[in-house]
């Protein structure tokens, strides 16, 4: 038997309260009419008014029932959605989200019923003509501190479509691990969770480019990616070609995963110009016969997995290596896609110089970086006014990233899982690629002889002789 707790009575008491502020005019024409009742049609009247209110109040308490918070959580999600919808006016006036109308009044910014997002209040906010969305921008701190949030944000760029994101409680301040060997539903890797709980789902198929500072977790994005992708790696559905330029440390404990590993200069640049080979070879194969590479075990997908992207493309210094490197990386990356040759590099600085080909990759990654200028190098400038603070993230959160997807959809907030040295030495005995391909170098060919620098020809002088001819 439900027990009634006097939680469930005051909730009751709310909603009551509620729809005596609404319905208390009811009551009031039912009793005028009562006292007119001796007239034959006000009677009549009153007859059908009495049911249509009976009606309706059932229909209320059905739906109350129905919506009433079941959970101390959402009661208390309530709480705060009903005192932002009573306590706006005030706010925005204060704030100055308003603006004077032509006719002398005054029009507030409005605000829709709040949703919820886990642990983030979602208000929908529609601002008058002659404020836009660097006005609302600008009072996020503001709104987060009268709110009682702990970091507010906006979405949207339309003045009558925006999102105020008041976020009330770190829901990824947890570490977790993932499960892994799930089956692969050819499109995405789960890497983590997102900011309202669900599963962080990983497009696999954009360029991917992950920055973050020393620290901020970007192995566990690439052992995420490498455990998440277990299965079809097994299955040889999926290569992985990995590229390790910390000089091995980060992903020789789980090579048997890897189709192909370099961890040398000399052989990343190798490997990457055989995946330059293979994936042009691919795409004559596939002319004229499909737009989109689907992958199978006879011609898997590539991903060519790059840790520290910097060392090879900036602080190489044979300077051929580097521009090897340099240009065998745009090639994949600005024709790899469709032939399902995919790119997923990590480097801890994003700026241009070190990585000229930073452009190509449509999906980023923005891990814990060091200041906003390279949050906006990262995601871009639009992503850090909606709310992509990658700069803000602690330095106790590691493997907490907002991530820009190639759709245009606005960032998302995440935190990839952690990946222990045992679960990646499990998957390394259980889901081993089933062929490893070494990268060879081929002999250098035989210097040519070095020739005895000529001695420069003096210029012939013209001859007086020919002058005059
Ligand atoms: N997703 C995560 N959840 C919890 N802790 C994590 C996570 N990712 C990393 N860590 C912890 O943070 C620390 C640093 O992480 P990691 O080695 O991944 O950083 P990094 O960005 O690769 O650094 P560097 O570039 O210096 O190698 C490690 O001690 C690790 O245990």
């Amino acid at each position: 038997m439900a027990v009634t707790t006097p939680r469930d009575l005051r909730t009751w008491g709310d909603e009551t309260r509620l729809l005596w502020r609404r319905g208390w005019w009811v009551l009031v024409v039912l009793w005028i009419m009562g006292w007119l009742a001796f007239i034959p049609a006000v009677q009549a009247l009153l007859d059908w008014a009495v049911a249509i209110a009976l009606g309706g109040f059932i229909v209320w308490f059905v739906v109350a029932f129905k919506r009433a918070p079941h959970g101390q959580d959402d009661r208390w999600k309530r709480n705060v959605s009903r005192n932002m919808l009573a306590a706006w006016p005030d706010v925005a006036m204060r704030l100055g989200l308003s603006v004077r109308s032509y006719a002398g009044g005054v029009v507030f910014a409005g605000v829709g019923h709040p949703t919820w997002d886990g642990w983030t209040c979602c208000l929908p906010v529609s601002l008058p003509q002659g404020l836009g969305r660097e006005h609302l921008q600008a009072q996020t701190n503001l709104l987060a501190q009268a709110f009682g949030a702990r970091q507010a944000s906006v979405q949207g760029s339309r003045i009558d479509e925006m999102t105020l994101r008041l976020e009330y409680a770190d829901a990824l301040a947890l570490p977790f691990t993932l499960e892994y060997g799930q089956p692969w539903d050819e499109r995405t890797v789960v890497m983590g969770q997102g900011n309202s709980g669900s599963p962080w789902r990983l497009r696999l198929g954009p360029h991917t480019l992950v920055a973050g500072s020393s620290g901020s977790g970007k192995a566990s994005i690439v052992w995420g990616l490498l455990l998440g992708l277990a299965q079809p790696i097994r299955d040889g559905v999926v290569e992985v070609w990995g590229i390790d330029r910390k000089g091995g440390m980060e992903l020789a404990m789980g090579k048997p995963l890897l189709t192909r590993f370099a961890a040398d200069a000399q052989r990343s640049v190798i490997l990457l110009e055989d995946a330059v080979i293979a994936m042009q070879s691919r795409a004559t194969e596939l002319a004229g016969r499909t737009r989109q590479h689907v992958a199978t075990s006879g011609s898997p997908t590539v991903v060519v997995l790059i840790d520290e992207l910097a060392a090879l493309t900036a602080y190489e210094t044979d300077r051929d290596l580097m521009q090897r490197a340099n240009k065998a990386l745009a090639t994949l990356a600005s024709q790899g896609r469709a032939v399902g040759f995919i790119v997923f590099a990590c480097l801890q600085d994003p700026r241009k110089e070190t990585l000229p080909a930073r452009g190509l990759f449509t999906q980023t990654v923005g891990l814990r970086l060091r200041d906003g200028l390279e949050t906006s190098m990262v995601l871009g400038d639009g992503a850090v006014a909606a709310g992509a603070l990658c700069h803000k993230i602690s330095p106790d959160t590691p493997g907490v990233a907002y991530v820009l997807p190639d759709d245009g959809t606005p960032p998302q907030r995440v935190r990839a899982g952690l990946v222990t040295d045992d679960m990646i030495r499990d998957a390394a005995v259980h889901y081993p690629a089933p062929r490893q391909i070494p990268v060879v170098v081929h002999d250098q060919p035989p210097a040519r002889e070095r020739r005895e620098p000529r001695t420069p020809r003096q210029p012939r002088r013209t001859s007086r002789k020919e002058y005059e001819s």
